[in-house]
């Protein structure tokens, strides 16, 4: 007998790829499990999908950086700080270097990110707590269908509460923008052009390398263009360093609405005779609408 449960979440999380840096990304969860029924005739009562495979899930990679262990560019050490990771990510043209609690981070056994790594990954952290009638699970990681342009962005919310606060996780968001109230697809591609497989940092969060928390190797290996950005959050002291060209430095917040409205200011500052209204995603299905 086989139960499935679509769209059983959003798992908002960034990785780390050698070709395209730190990539932001949303993958919606589809669940399907095959087993015989137990004593109340289901394979799985749907409130435990929906609750335990959702939290491991969750907990595996959701509002996480992802890295492939498998791959030569990352070298991962402890920190000086207690149950805190370095990691390094040295690739040619590029560097991102962290300081971060060990939470923040998934490590998975590959070389490469993709949807078909994070799958089997997560179907083998699955499988080890399903009741015994339940043999088998596929998960399905899809792309939302967006009809139009997105980008990619990681950041960090060093207020938030939860685990929003990873300085290291992201998404892959649609935007709408409209000018004078039409649509301006246009607008859209410029912004999805400039925030594709960006850092977007918050200027108040920015340190100098005096100040920052890398690993010795990571020190050695620093560009004049890399910027440094630190706080303190409730799960612990957050360090990065990012180069200039894949990097945005926002004068605000990077809460979806101060994003939305950091954008609609963007546009206005340009062009101050018009009007703008953005609609700003997070991922999917959410998101906030500022007008300048
Ligand atoms: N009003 C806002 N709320 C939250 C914002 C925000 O910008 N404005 N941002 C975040 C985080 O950036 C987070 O990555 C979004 O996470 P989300 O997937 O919605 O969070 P949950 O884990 O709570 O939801 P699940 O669907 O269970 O994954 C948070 N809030």
């Amino acid at each position: 007998m086989q139960l499935f449960v679509n769209d059983l979440t959003v798992i908002d999380f960034s990785y780390l790829c050698s070709e395209r840096g730190v990539v932001g990304e949303s993958w919606i969860v589809d669940v399907l499990l095959s087993g015989d029924l137990n004593a109340e005739s289901m394979v799985l009562d749907f409130g435990i999908v929906k609750k335990q495979i959702k939290a491991i899930i969750d907990d595996s990679v959701d509002h996480k950086l992802v890295l492939p262990t498998q791959n030569s560019d990352i070298s991962i050490s402890k920190s000086n700080r207690s149950d805190h990771l370095y990691v390094d990510f040295d690739v040619k043209d590029n560097g991102i270097f962290l300081q971060s609690p060990s939470a923040a981070f998934a490590q998975i056994e590959t070389d490469y990110i993709n949807e078909l790594s994070v799958t089997r990954y997560l179907e083998s952290v699955i499988k080890q707590q399903l009741p015994e009638n339940v043999q088998g699970i596929e998960l399905t990681l899809r792309a939302e269908n967006i009809n139009g342009e997105y980008y990619h962005y990681t950041h960090g919310l060093k207020k938030h509460d939860g685990n929003c606060q990873r300085i290291a996780h992201g998404h892959r968001s649609t935007i709408h923008i409209y000018e004078n109230d039409v649509r301006s697809t246009d607008l859209e591609q410029m912004w999805c052009n400039r925030w594709q497989d960006i850092y977007l940092a918050t200027v108040s969060d920015q340190i100098e390398l005096s100040q920052v928390e890398l690993s010795e190797q990571a020190k050695g290996k620093l560009k004049p263009d890399h910027q440094y950005f630190s706080y303190y959050a409730p799960q612990g002291r957050f360090d990065i360093a990012v180069r200039a060209g894949t990097l945005e430095i926002v004068d605000c917040d990077s809460t979806v609405e101060l994003l939305a409205d950091y954008i609609a200011r963007q546009l206005k500052a340009a062009n101050d005779a018009n009007n703008y209204r953005v609609v700003a995603f997070e991922g999917v299905g959410k998101g906030a609408i500022a007008s300048a």
